[in-house]
């Protein structure tokens, strides 16, 4: 007998949330979506009712603070959000043996590598976001529940808070956009990585399930913001002037800005080998 899975989708305003709803209802899956307004993760009292009233099995976790500078000042939100309704999230799962997918950062890592972080590589996040992710991390590592913990980066699509929506606002303006050319790594399109959370979701609880653990999804190309902006302006058709600077000399015009990692690179290849292998994404 195959059983129906009670998914729940936290987050569901987001990017990221969207995009997976789209994917799933796609794909004809069943679940239910909550954006921040109809469940708030740090509601501790909230949450513990919502989730025993509906007794979800899966969790697809797509709530996060992800206002990456903004964490800088603001860090208790951040870690509340991204740390200890996470926490709440795993303590649930681990009560009623129900799975928990989650989201995580490139900015985990400080960077210093020479190659792309492989996933048993050690974290050292340079800024508040990355510290409250692998916060979050640790707490559902810990709790052991089943879970998955996807680690992307740079993500984007047509709609929402992104590099990609806003390199395209400012390829309409006429001044120079000065974009930082030091900082590496590979923009990843939301709708595909919906599409992989999709097929792990069609393979899960089958003898070809993906097994739980920690794994890295990015896009396959690795770019410089700089040259991330350079292919939005070309697409755009724009004749803004774009100027590659340092990060070092971004942060000088933005005082306060967090520290970013220089190499954000992550290697995907367990990920994508398994994919390959087992499903038809
Ligand atoms: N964006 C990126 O480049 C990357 C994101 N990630 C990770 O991917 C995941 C999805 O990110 P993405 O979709 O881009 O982020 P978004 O900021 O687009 O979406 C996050 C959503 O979480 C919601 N949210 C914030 N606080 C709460 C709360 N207390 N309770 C419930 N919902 C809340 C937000 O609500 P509201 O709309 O009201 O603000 C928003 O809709 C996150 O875990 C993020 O850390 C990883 C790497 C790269
Ligand atoms: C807007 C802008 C940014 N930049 C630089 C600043 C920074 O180094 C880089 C990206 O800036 P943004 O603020 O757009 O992106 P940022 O918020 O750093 O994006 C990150 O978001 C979080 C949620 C993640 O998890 C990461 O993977 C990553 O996608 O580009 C410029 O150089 N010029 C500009 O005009």
């Amino acid at each position: 007998m195959v059983i129906t899975p009670n998914i729940l989708l936290t987050g569901a305003n987001g990017q990221l949330g969207k995009a997976i709803a789209a994917e799933l209802l796609a794909a004809n899956m069943t679940f239910v979506a909550k954006s921040r307004d109809e469940l708030d993760i740090t509601n501790q009292a909230a949450l513990s009712a919502f989730l025993h009233q509906l007794k979800p099995t899966i969790i697809i976790n797509c709530a996060a603070y992800t206002a990456v500078d903004q964490a800088e000042t603001d860090s208790a939100t951040c870690f509340a959000v991204n740390e200890l309704a996470v926490k709440a999230l795993a303590e649930y799962c681990d009560q009623t043996e129900s799975v928990l997918i989650h989201f995580s950062t490139d900015y985990v890592f400080d960077g210093t590598s020479s190659k792309p972080y492989e996933e048993q590589d050690k974290p050292k996040p340079l800024n508040q976001y990355g510290k409250s992710k692998l916060a979050g991390e640790l707490a559902i590592q810990q709790i052991a529940c089943r879970h998955y913990i996807i680690r992307t980066s740079w993500l984007y699509g047509d709609t929402g808070k992104n590099f990609y929506t806003t390199m395209r606002k400012l390829a309409q303006q006429p001044q120079t956009v000065k974009v930082v050319d030091d900082q590496i790594g590979a923009p990843t399109k939301v709708k595909e990585l919906a599409g992989v959370l999709t097929c792990i979701l069609e393979k899960h609880a089958t003898q070809q399930g993906l097994p739980y653990g920690t794994y890295h999804y990015c896009g396959d190309v690795f770019k410089s913001w700089y040259q991330f902006a350079k292919d939005i302006f070309t697409e755009q058709q724009s004749n803004t002037p774009l100027a590659a600077i340092s990060a070092a000399d971004y942060a000088l015009s933005k005082p306060g800005i967090a520290l970013r990692p220089y190499n954000s690179c992550l290697n995907s290849q367990k990920l994508k080998k398994w994919l390959k292998n087992n499903t038809k994404f």
